[in-house]
């Protein structure tokens, strides 16, 4: 366990093997729909490289809707009960306290494939400031975590591998960060999955 920042803690292999192969088999199926895994489309009319699919809220730049709009109209499925429980769990070890408060009520799950990147900037669409649980499955990446003042210096680099857990709140809450390079044929296709990156963030919305 590290401290990256004020309220910013990198936990290494905190997910067991048996509940990245359940995160694996959950993501898989929630990328299938109801509403499918997609690249982003950004309103300047780029897309994300990396693809997206969400539980609970829908996320689109630059807001949470029920209904994926941008997608197929249909609403994404719900949060579920077990994920939840996983981010109290997160947190209190990240944190060393308890979770019991903490109700994420939406996930972003990401997928890298080798060439996926994830340019600075700040998690600020939700309307709380309740941490974010970050859990990465797979290839291992480079996670800069920086300040939230600007996206350039200072910044650290954290190497983020599989089963690992990272926790931003507090003073880091709206800290940029980003994953500039993910290291292809570095995951354990024990997991369930064969290459690239997943990495599942919980967050608060403060939406109802
Ligand atoms: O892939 C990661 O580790 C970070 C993802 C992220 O920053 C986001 O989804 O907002
Ligand atoms: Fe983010």
């Amino acid at each position: 366990m590290r401290e990256i920042a004020p309220g910013a803690v990198h936990v290494p292999g905190w997910l067991t093997l048996e509940e990245q192969q359940h995160l694996v088999r959950a993501c898989r199926e929630w990328a299938r729909g109801p509403v499918p895994i997609r690249h982003t489309a950004l309103p300047g009319g780029g897309v994300m490289s990396v693809q997206t699919v969400c539980v609970g809220w829908h996320w689109q730049p630059y807001r949470y809707t029920r209904l994926a709009h941008d997608v197929n109209g249909r609403k994404v499925a719900d949060f579920p009960d077990w994920l939840g429980e996983l981010g109290r769990r997160a947190l209190a070890d990240a944190y060393g306290r308890p979770g019991d408060d903490y109700a994420p009520d939406t996930a972003l799950i990401n997928f890298y494939d080798a060439q996926a990147k994830m340019g600075m900037h700040q998690d600020k669409d939700e309307k709380s400031d309740a941490p974010v649980v970050s859990l990465s499955i797979g290839d291992t990446c480079l996670f800069r975590f920086g300040n939230t003042e600007t996206r350039g210096k200072p910044y650290t680099d954290v190497e983020l591998a599989s089963g690992d857990l990272f926790v931003f709140g507090g003073p880091s809450r709206l800290a940029y960060h980003g994953v500039p390079k993910v290291h292809p044929g570095t995951g354990d296709p024990a997991t369930g999955l064969a290459s690239g990156r997943l990495n599942i963030t919980m967050r608060v919305t403060g939406l109802r």
